[in-house]
């Protein structure tokens, strides 16, 4: 069935490290090879052997509107014929900022970058210089892209690889960072206790999506906004996948919280290569050429990003999100039922078109609870699915992601897989 995705994985692993270009993408801990992809439209994938996959990865979460939307696909092509890079500023940067600015409550400046990591190395890198701090805190099992300040007890492919804290980050580095539970008020009060006057900047995914999903239990998005307030920290909420993913105002609009500095990536892009930070005023002009605090990017504000990112954004709605709620609670309720009957326990946790489930009684409220998941039956569950036509994000630290393209009838059919696939495990 995958025989074609196996032997060019095998040309790939002489070639890149792992055969891949992002660790995320190796099946390292669902199975022997990825699948080589060959096209996608709106909420299906197609890979080498002529397989045909329901997607819930999304691209690990870009595509909202789907794969391949019409169009985004031809207003990037459109941009394209014009010139694909000038190192100048053009209108579309303008657009695409007015509309940023517009839908995320917090962000008054917005500076474009070109990946979610660069967005939130630059915003720790705004916080130090703004606060003259050096010391940042971040929550176990979120993950901010693989600057060294960051890459320390992260999720997503660094859960998946068990690789808490990498080599190559250098101690001094790592000496900056605090680490503290997610969900966990307490140690958070215990580490301002003892580092607030020190703390630049606290950086958190306001609803968790690198360790499987974990939205915010209540009040604690509210408390780690008090707690920063009152030691002068800044807060950044890292809205890389979160952005446009969780509300029509992003997460902070749903949760009515509001940081100084937001991370965007991700969705703001349409599947072109994107990041952005912003925020209050008063703190982007800090950023050169303004102010003395320096980052820079070639192809930052790239017209084909701007374009892919404007007309995705364009297209959402407030509908959109009430859409996304009707499949996560179909799919919720399915899974739940499947499960049950199978007697097998399963833990669902969602934030608009985010959702996730973890194959323990729960709940699952930060990384030590996500980890009582039974790994192995994840493993089993996904090759079975994928025989199924479902192809899910190929880790139980990541989360799943809807569009708009997805139909209730494809999450009917979902649902029926995991029936079909549990079954099969029940006999083995
Ligand atoms: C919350 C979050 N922040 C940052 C990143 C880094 O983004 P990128 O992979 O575009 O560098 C990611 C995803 O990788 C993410 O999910
Ligand atoms: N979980 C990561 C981002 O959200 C997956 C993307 C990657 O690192 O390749």
């Amino acid at each position: 069935m995958f025989e074609k995705s196996k032997a060019l994985y095998e040309e790939a692993v002489e070639l890149m490290p792992g055969g891949v270009n992002s660790p995320a993408r190796a099946f390292k801990s669902v199975g022997d090879h990825p699948l080589f992809i060959e096209r996608a439209k709106d909420a299906r994938l197609y890979d080498v052997d002529g397989n045909e996959f329901i997607d819930y990865c999304l691209s690990f979460g870009p595509l909202i509107l789907g794969h391949s939307d019409d169009k985004v696909v031809s207003e990037v092509a459109e941009t394209a014929k014009k010139g694909t890079s000038f190192g100048a500023p053009t209108e579309l940067e303008n657009k695409m900022a007015e509309l940023v600015i517009e839908r995320v409550p917090s962000i008054e400046m917005v500076r474009m970058v070109s990946s979610g990591t660069e967005a939130t190395l630059s915003a720790l890198r705004l916080a130090r210089g703004y606060t003259g701090r050096n010391k940042i805190l971040k929550f176990e099992g979120c993950y901010h892209g693989h600057s060294d300040s960051l890459l320390i007890k992260a999720g997503s492919g660094v859960a998946t690889l068990g690789l808490p804290d990498s080599p190559g980050v250098p101690e001094g580095t790592a000496l900056n960072t605090i680490t503290v539970p997610y969900n966990d008020p307490e140690s958070l009060k215990q580490a301002f206790d003892k580092y607030g006057e020190d703390i630049a900047g606290v950086i958190i995914e306001p609803v968790a999506g690198n360790m499987g999903v974990v939205p915010p239990v209540e009040g604690f998005l509210k408390y780690v906004r008090e707690i920063t307030e009152k030691n002068g920290t800044v807060l950044i909420f890292d809205e890389v996948m979160t952005g446009f993913r969780v509300g029509f105002n992003c997460a902070q609009g749903h949760y009515d919280v509001m940081p100084d500095i937001t991370c965007l990536g991700k969705v703001i892009g349409g599947g072109m290569p994107v990041g952005a930070y912003g925020g209050k005023r008063e703190i982007m002009e800090h950023v050169a050429p303004v102010g003395d605090i320096y980052q820079a990017g070639t192809l930052s504000g790239n017209p084909l990003a701007m374009a892919g990112g404007y007309h995705t954004l364009s297209q959402l709605s407030e509908e959109s999100y009430e859409y996304f709620n009707d499949l996560a609670d179909l799919l919720e309720n399915g899974l739940k039922e499947v499960f049950g009957r199978h007697e097998k326990p399963i833990t669902v946790n969602r934030a608009g078109s985010m959702i996730g489930f973890f194959l323990t009684e729960g709940p699952v409220t930060d990384f030590n609870s996500a980890n009582e998941s039974d790994l192995d039956l994840f493993k089993a569950l996904f090759q079975e699915l994928l025989k199924e036509g479902i192809y899910l994000p190929p880790s139980q630290f990541e989360g799943m992601f809807l569009s708009t393209k997805h139909t209730k009838d494809d999450i009917n059919a979902t649902i029926t897989a995991f029936d079909n696939a549990l079954d099969r495990l029940s006999k083995k």
